[in-house]
């Protein structure tokens, strides 16, 4: 599947803070990646970046095949953005908000009326901005992204300020776009929410890209072990084939597992013993993994 975006060596000053130092990715379309790093890493010059906002110092971008920053960038239709702190005009209503940014992007208004339905803002479409909830404005300002239904779509932070069942029903829209085969970035400290949803996570760390890749393979890569906890019978001596370094917590065994092939093994002999009660096997957590490769990075710098 050919990217729909991709950097090479990108680098990019603001006078003596160097943002990015040389960073290469590519986003496929039909994915949701997530862009995580500490305040400051870079992200959001990222994403001015592939709007074309400001250009690069070094480096190539390409978004649907065409430089962004380039004056008669086709593909800006096509892209749907979502900033940090989304700022409206307060006189003006949801419908008409609407209205004027779908002018902008020179689609029909009559459009934005069934995304703000989409957002859960029917109701409200005829109320001025000004009196909305901060929830209700973060979703005018995914009604405002998804406007065209775009092909790449770029979201800052855009859970900040949803209740959870709001947070869920955005996911839903993502997911929908997704299916669709729209390629979809968040860039969020919100690592438990993404951790599920996300297929590619991006970990950015002082301007540089530490990490790029699937759950599964930045776990393979971090080495963090897996740890399965085995609920033993009251009374039973410990089986022998658990191994030696396993901690016995409570009547459970925590046995850490570095080498994925033992997991199987480990399972097999588990399931197979009657004095194990319940078996719990807990993966590395995205926190973890973000933990594990800015340490990573930091040691070797
Ligand atoms: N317009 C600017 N002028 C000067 N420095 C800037 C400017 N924009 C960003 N920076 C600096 O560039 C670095 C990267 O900032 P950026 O906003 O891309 O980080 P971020 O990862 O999005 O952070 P956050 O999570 O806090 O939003 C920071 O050191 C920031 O202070």
């Amino acid at each position: 599947m050919s990217a729909t975006v991709a950097l090479h060596d990108v680098a990019k000053s603001y006078r003596a803070v160097r943002a990015l130092r040389g960073v290469s990715f590519e986003l496929a379309p039909g994915r949701i990646s997530a862009l995580v790093g500490h305040n400051g890493a870079g992200k959001t010059t990222l994403i001015k970046l592939m709007l074309g906002l400001i250009q690069p110092d070094r480096g190539t971008i390409r978004v649907l095949g065409e430089d962004p920053a380039a004056g008669a960038f086709a593909g800006r239709r096509a892209l749907g953005f979502l900033p940090e702190n989304v700022a409206f005009n307060a006189a003006l209503t949801g419908k008409e908000t609407l209205a004027f940014y779908a002018r902008l992007k020179g689609i029909n208004p009559r459009d934005g009326a069934a995304l703000l339905d989409r957002v859960g803002l029917g109701e409200a479409s005829r109320r001025r901005v000004g009196t909305y909830s901060k929830g209700m404005r973060q979703r005018l300002g995914l009604a405002q992204a998804l406007l065209g239904w775009p092909r790449v779509l770029l979201l800052d932070e855009p859970t900040t300020g949803l209740d959870p069942a709001l947070r869920q029903s955005f996911y839903d829209i993502l997911d929908e776009l997704r299916r669709d085969g729209a390629t979809v970035l968040i860039s969020s400290h919100a690592l438990h929410e993404l951790e599920d949803r996300a297929e590619q996570v991006l970990i950015m760390n002082q301007g540089s890209l530490v990490a790029d890749g699937t759950l599964a393979e930045l776990r393979a890569l971090s080495r963090l072990p897996i740890r399965m906890t085995l609920k033993l019978a009251e009374h039973v001596a410990r089986p022998d084939w658990i191994p030696n370094h396993a901690a016995l917590r409570g009547g459970a065994c925590e046995v850490d597992i570095i080498d994925p092939s033992d997991k199987m093994r480990l399972l097999r002999k588990a399931a197979a013993d009657p004095a194990v009660q319940d078996i719990v096997v807990t993966e590395p957590t995205l926190d973890e993994l973000y933990a594990h490769f800015l340490r990573a990075q930091e040691q070797a710098a």
